[in-house]
């Protein structure tokens, strides 16, 4: 059963197009990624699902009501975390928490048992202002207040961003045990290593959906072999591999290059002996099997090049 279904949604804003024609549909129980960079129209499905905004064209239903013209019964039914926590600062814990609990005409004690695996780390602080809290804090308070009046879809735009890495497992792992209890969850993030963790992906850029299945699915989508090379000079490797005539692709991934090859007889010795000649000694180079990255990148040039 979807909890709800976008179809052929635009949205411009004056001249830019932040979205063209995307349709997808988030599943009961299910967690929804939308990945894809800054700029890429995330943000602007959310405030159209959320019912803050609406849509030049298309339709989109939310717990099967129309977002334009269900949007009240909508708003009561989802939480909603936009990015950059919609915190207010100079209430504490416990106040930001009432005054979520009180606009949705609920109290803090009804929706205890939902919130308190995340409130639970937070209670030492109730009396803390907001302001006063670590990214990480700040982002399990945003999430409790989301999540006050037991809404059976959650929409979290980047929850994860500008949040040190332990905090990000343990988001993550939250959002986890909410799946459990049927709560459905869409999420953005523009952090690739994320996607692993959702249920379905849709690859958003430039208000276009390139692709949409599971995280696996859609690294299985990489055609072609996949190598990692190393060298002392990465950006001088990147430079000559650039120039090597028979380069498909080449993308730094952390401290090497991930290089895959236009032939289908791919000769590394060949590509050894040409790097050599070009003042690249020793390379290390693997075969390995290719990230979402790999992919989401493939298909942005793919999109590209067809214009
Ligand atoms: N109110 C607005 N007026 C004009 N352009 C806008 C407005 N809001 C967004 N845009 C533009 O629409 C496009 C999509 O923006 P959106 O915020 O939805 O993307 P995003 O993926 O959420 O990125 P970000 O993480 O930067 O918010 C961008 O080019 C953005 O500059």
């Amino acid at each position: 059963m979807s909890v709800l279904s976008v179809q052929n949604i635009t949205k411009a804003y004056g001249a830019v197009k932040a979205l063209k024609d995307i349709s997808f549909e988030v599943q009961k129980g299910e967690i929804f990624g939308l990945i894809g960079p800054d700029g890429a129209g995330k943000t602007t499905v959310f405030r159209i699902l959320t019912t803050l905004l609406k849509p030049d064209s298309g339709k989109a239903e939310v717990l099967g009501k129309d977002v334009v013209l269900g949007y009240r019964k909508i708003r009561s039914e989802v939480g909603y975390m936009p990015g950059r926590f919609s915190l207010y600062q100079d209430l504490t814990v416990e106040e930001n928490l009432q005054f979520f609990a009180s606009v949705f005409g609920t109290t803090l004690d009804e929706n205890y048992d939902l919130i308190k695996p995340i409130y639970s780390q937070l209670e030492p602080f109730r009396d803390r202002l907001a302001g006063a809290l670590s990214g990480g804090m700040k982002q399990k308070l945003a999430l409790s207040c989301a999540l006050i009046h037991k809404p059976e879809v959650l929409f979290l735009d980047e929850p994860t961003t500008g949040v040190d890495a332990v905090s990000r497992k343990e988001f993550w792992e939250m959002l986890h045990r909410l799946r459990e209890q049927g709560i459905s969850i869409l999420v953005s993030t523009p952090y690739m290593d994320e996607a692993e963790q959702c249920d379905r992906i849709g690859l958003l850029q430039e208000g276009r959906l390139l692709s949409i299945d599971t995280p696996q699915a859609i690294t299985n989508q990489f055609d072609s072999d996949l190598w990692a090379i190393k060298s002392r000079d990465k950006y001088q490797l990147i430079q000559v591999l650039r120039k090597y005539e028979h380069a498909r692709s080449v993308q730094p991934f952390g401290d090497s290059v991930h290089y895959s090859d236009a032939r289908d007889d791919f000769d590394k010795e060949e590509l050894t002996s040409y790097l050599h000649s070009n003042g690249i000694n020793r390379p290390e180079m693997h075969r390995i099997t290719p990230h979402i990255e790999d992919t989401f990148i493939r298909l942005m040039e793919k999109e590209v090049n067809d214009g």
